[in-house]
């Protein structure tokens, strides 16, 4: 019944949270632990060294420093000491307490847009309404060993006076699960595997201790000066789309301003110029597409000699069969660092077993945390499926969309996102929707950048309230507002799944997911019901009749032996996977806080995402 999906929408929220932002132009790179430094009369561009360490030029190698020289520099120094202090403002040996890269020279664009330095009141920010209750009982678990414990607040973490300014700004009053547990975690130099919900706070898990490791160390680089036009950045983020590493830029910009850590990214379809441009004035993180680094690398305009954070958002997505050959180049063929040289943060809200045993390869001694339940979704999206043959798609859509409207729900409080199979699907229904008086645009990656960006925007800003959008748009993306996600195709994949209801029911607010399901869709339907169980929704009888039936064909790849119930599992628990050798491969404690019993994990093999629509 298509009539009173609205009514399940918790009222609207007021603003986005992210800040339009206006980029200044430096004319040369300082380093962080130079930048707040009163101005001198040196010139800018004058060569800088660490103190006391040499840097050297051998693409191949680590940069002139040995591994114990990075190693002893870096954050994992810190392991029993200053990282894992606790106390409000740091305690000793941060480089940057006040003032930013711009310090003296050029001034920093305020991705607040508030102008003042002092604490704003920031009246288009929205998060003090987050329902951190949602996140209450939420079950986490860890394994490793010696996992650090958790914090409550962020006033428990010496992350720095100018990043906790910044954490004021954004208004986030505490952190959330994945928060509390991963930060101390990546803060002490231990290498992480983190599987949290969608919308739960997981770029700020991951950009935080970076930041702030940045901010705490004098080591971060200068180019070597053999080298100039090459940007030797201290971070990778590495994200699947264009438009997730734009917002993780725009993200981390907001988190460091002010710090002395320097920002840029890096992705395909948008003037490479620019970005060398960019790249030319230095970078301490850098966010990029894997596509468009490699470029960068093969143009030898990148250096990865210098990194000593590594994070993969989306990690499960980097990893799998249509970037896995990427990553391995990136990450094990240039001159970055190797694993337990350099530390390494994977993030997903989905971990399937054979992507955990493929990252592992990437990882040394690493931390697994699990919050709420590997490839779960969250309680807060209420999920609909409901039967609809192809031939019936369009008009059922509409039906949706017009009791939308009936039910008075203002466009700009309800934008409604629209997943579809192909590219040509996607052009092909918006175009029968603005013909049907529903404003729409589309994302897919056969639009131009420009034209994708246009789209974005147009969605967020209300002015086109519905998206039609291949799964270029299926992952990361944080649009406020996004009240409704409507499966026209479902995909093949349950983690797909995941993840596109998860572009709303984001940061603790309620949603509503509609999925049209038919006879193409049979493959889904056991995994489909699953989840659905395990997210407290109400399975229709006909979807267990069909998941009963298919759980003949392909096996569910969550369900396995373990009676349906799926969660959250770290694979070096599950002895099929253990290598043997004598080799302690799990070697670690294991906390299972807030009643986290549920047994079992994945049971099924990991298919192949199916990639047609994907940029
Ligand atoms: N501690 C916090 N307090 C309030 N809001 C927060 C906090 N941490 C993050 N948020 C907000 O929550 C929203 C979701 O965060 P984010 O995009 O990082 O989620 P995610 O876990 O990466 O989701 P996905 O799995 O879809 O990529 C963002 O709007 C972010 O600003």
């Amino acid at each position: 019944m298509p009539t009173s999906w609205s009514d399940s929408i918790e009222k609207a929220p007021t603003g986005d949270g992210i800040g339009a932002t206006s980029r200044a132009s430096r004319s040369s790179y300082v380093p962080p632990h130079l930048r707040n430094r009163p101005p001198t009369s040196d010139p800018p561009s004058a060569p800088v060294s660490y103190a006391g360490t040499t840097l050297g030029n051998d693409p191949h190698g680590h940069g002139g420093l040995s591994v114990g020289e990075i190693h002893s520099v870096g954050p994992r120094k810190d392991r029993s000491g200053a990282g894992g202090s606790r106390g409000v403002g740091g305690g000793s040996g941060w480089n940057n307490r006040s003032g930013g890269w711009d310090r003296g020279r050029e001034r920093e664009a305020n991705p607040f847009q508030d102008d003042a330095d002092t604490e704003p009141p920031f009246g288009e920010q929205e998060n003090t309404g987050i329902n951190f209750d949602a996140y209450d009982d939420i079950p986490v678990e860890t394994s490793g060993k010696n996992v650090p414990p958790p914090v409550n607040t962020f006033a428990e973490i010496d992350l720095g006076e100018a990043l906790n300014l910044n954490i004021k700004r954004c208004k986030y009053v505490k952190p959330t699960p994945v928060q509390r547990y991963a930060i101390p975690i990546s803060l002490t130099g231990r290498d992480l595997m983190a599987c949290a919900q969608t919308g739960s706070g997981k770029t700020a898990a991951f950009c935080f201790p970076i930041i702030s490791g940045i901010m705490k160390s004098s080591q971060s680089g200068p180019r070597p000066q053999r080298m100039p036009r090459m940007a030797f950045p201290s971070a990778l983020i590495l994200s699947p789309t264009r438009e997730l590493s734009m917002q993780i830029h725009e993200e981390a910009k907001k988190f460091a301003y002010q710090t002395g850590v320097k920002v840029v990214v890096a992705y395909g379809g948008a003037p490479i110029n620019l970005q060398l441009r960019e790249l030319e004035r230095g970078v301490d993180i850098l966010v990029a597409t894997p596509g468009r680094l490699v470029d960068l690398l093969e143009r030898a305009r990148v250096s990865l000699q210098m990194i000593r954070y590594l994070a993969l958002d989306e990690a499960d997505r980097m990893l799998d069969m249509g970037f896995e050959p990427q990553i391995r180049r990136i990450v094990q063929q240039m001159d970055m660092p190797p694993p337990g040289v350099r530390q390494t943060l994977l993030f997903s809200a989905t971990f399937p077993k054979e992507i955990q045993r493929l990252a592992a390869d990437f990882l040394s001694n690493y931390v697994f945390l699990a919050v709420g339940r590997v490839g779960s979704s969250t309680d807060l999206i209420v999920q609909r499926v409901e039967y609809v043959l192809e031939t019936d798609k369009r008009s059922h859509l509409m039906d949706l969309l017009h009791a939308q409207i009936a039910n008075g729900v203002q466009a700009k409080q309800a934008l409604t996102l629209v997943f579809v199979e192909t590219k040509k699907g996607a052009d092909s229904l918006e175009h029968w929707l603005c013909i049907n008086g529903f404003p729409a645009t589309s994302i897919h990656g056969d639009r131009t950048q420009q034209e994708r960006e246009y789209a974005l925007r147009s969605f967020k800003s209300g002015k086109t309230p519905i998206l039609v959008a291949t799964d270029v748009a299926a992952r990361g993306l944080d649009i406020p507002h996004v009240a409704h996600v409507v499966n026209f195709d479902l995909p093949n994949d349950i983690d797909d799944y995941v993840h596109r209801i998860g572009r709303t029911g984001r940061a603790g607010k309620s949603g509503l997911a509609t999925a049209f399901f038919n006879e193409n869709n049979s493959s889904l339907a056991r995994p489909l019901a699953d989840l659905m169980q395990e997210s407290n929704q109400e399975v229709p009888a006909w979807l267990s009749r069909f998941a009963a039936r298919s759980s003949f064909g392909r096996s569910s790849r969550r369900g396995g032996g373990s009676g349906g119930r799926f969660g959250g599992r770290d694979f070096r628990k599950d002895n099929s996977f253990n290598r043997g050798g004598g080799m302690d491969f799990y070697g670690g404690g294991n906390n299972v806080n807030s009643g986290y019993n549920a047994p079992g994990g994945y049971g099924g093999g990991y298919g192949p995402t199916v990639t047609s629509a994907w940029d």
